[in-house]
């Protein structure tokens, strides 16, 4: 357990062994001195006390570290943390997260756009991959988060990162400009708004409902703000299709399990764009899309879908929920 999250009771020392409880209602706030004994909590497991109050919540002090070295949890995982690695060497990432930049396939010199890319652990990888060379553009419509990504591919000595504060809803230009692939680069350093058309790949890793995070312990979403995602999702969806080449790779992710933001924006896209093909997303570890949700089979077998392992549910790999489909685009048509 880290220490920023931690709330130690008086008359615990360093070496005694507790039991770990997480707050479910956020009631328990930091620093609280007595056994937190009426509010919702769930117990995580037992561990061995590293820091004590003094170490925590004394004036002026900033702590970092484990406060808890965690030695059985319920959930059975391993404790990971960053202090586990080096900070400028590796970056934890979820397995479907990190399937994603290799379902993408960005090439090196490629121009690649990452529309919603904070804080940047995607997009360092993408820029990995293509061994730094080439131009990312890396999109998120927050200031301070976009300052994360610039910090990200600091750590690891990026350069091909560039980085601008946009709605990428917003991040079209209405003109189309026709321009050589030398100009093109150019142009799209310069930020956006972009010309149509001028990105090789691009990854569309969206905001959602996030309901497929974990561990989740308590979920205060509201039915309208789950309503807001998918019309959010396909305004961005649009602003893709418009960037991408002809010949050009679409990832769309989320970390969610709902259909409307997952088969269902599939769905939509198909219907709306008939310029876009859905390919298969390679390399595939996850399963099939759900049954039912109105993709066909072939289609099914082209989206990857992640989750805990359900009884009868196609993949048996246990992460965070998660969704990848890979479209290419065959066509300037116009869209509906
Ligand atoms: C799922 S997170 C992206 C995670 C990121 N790709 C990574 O792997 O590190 C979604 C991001 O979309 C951003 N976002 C939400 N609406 C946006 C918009 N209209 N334009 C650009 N970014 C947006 C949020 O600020 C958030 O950082």
């Amino acid at each position: 357990m880290y220490c920023n999250d931690s709330i130690i009771i008086s008359g615990v020392h360093c070496g005694d062994i507790v039991s770990v409880f997480a707050d479910t209602v956020g009631q328990c706030k930091k620093g609280y001195q007595k056994p937190y004994v009426q509010g919702c909590k769930i117990f995580l497991g037992n561990g061995i006390v590293r820091m004590e109050r003094k170490h925590l919540y004394a004036k002026n002090l900033k702590p970092v570290g484990v406060a808890i070295e965690m030695t059985a949890t319920v959930s059975g995982c391993p404790v990971i943390g960053p202090d586990c690695l080096s900070s400028n060497l590796a970056l934890l990432q979820n397995l479907p997260s990190i399937l994603c930049g290799h379902v993408l396939n960005p090439l090196q010199n490629e121009i690649i756009l990452d529309m919603c890319a904070a804080p940047g652990n995607k997009t360092s990888h993408l820029a990995m991959l293509m061994g730094d060379q080439g131009v990312i553009i890396a999109l998120d419509k927050t200031e301070s988060k976009v300052k994360n990504i610039v910090k990200r591919c600091q750590q690891f000595s990026l350069h091909s990162v560039h980085t601008f504060v946009c709605d990428s809803t917003r991040s079209v230009k209405k003109i189309s400009q026709p321009c050589d692939s030398e100009e093109q680069q150019k142009l799209v350093l310069q930020g956006p708004p972009f010309i149509q058309e001028s990105f090789d790949r691009i990854l569309l890793d969206a905001p959602c409902s996030a309901l497929g995070q974990r561990p989740q312990l308590a979920n205060r979403i509201t039915v309208n703000q789950l309503k807001s995602y998918p019309l959010l999702q396909r305004k961005l969806f649009h602003s893709a299709v418009s960037l991408l080449k002809c010949g050009g790779t679409l990832i769309y992710s989320t970390c969610t399990v709902t259909h409307e933001e997952n088969e269902g924006l599939v769905l939509w896209a198909l219907k709306h764009f008939p310029n876009l093909d859905l390919v298969p997303a390679v390399p595939v570890l996850g399963g099939p899309g759900l049954k039912g949700s109105g993709l066909t089979e072939e289609q099914r077998q082209c989206v990857q879908k992640f989750g805990p392992p359900l009884v009868g549910s196609d993949c048996d790999i246990d992460t965070i929920g998660f969704f990848i489909a890979c479209f290419r685009k065959k066509s300037t048509v116009d869209v509906t």
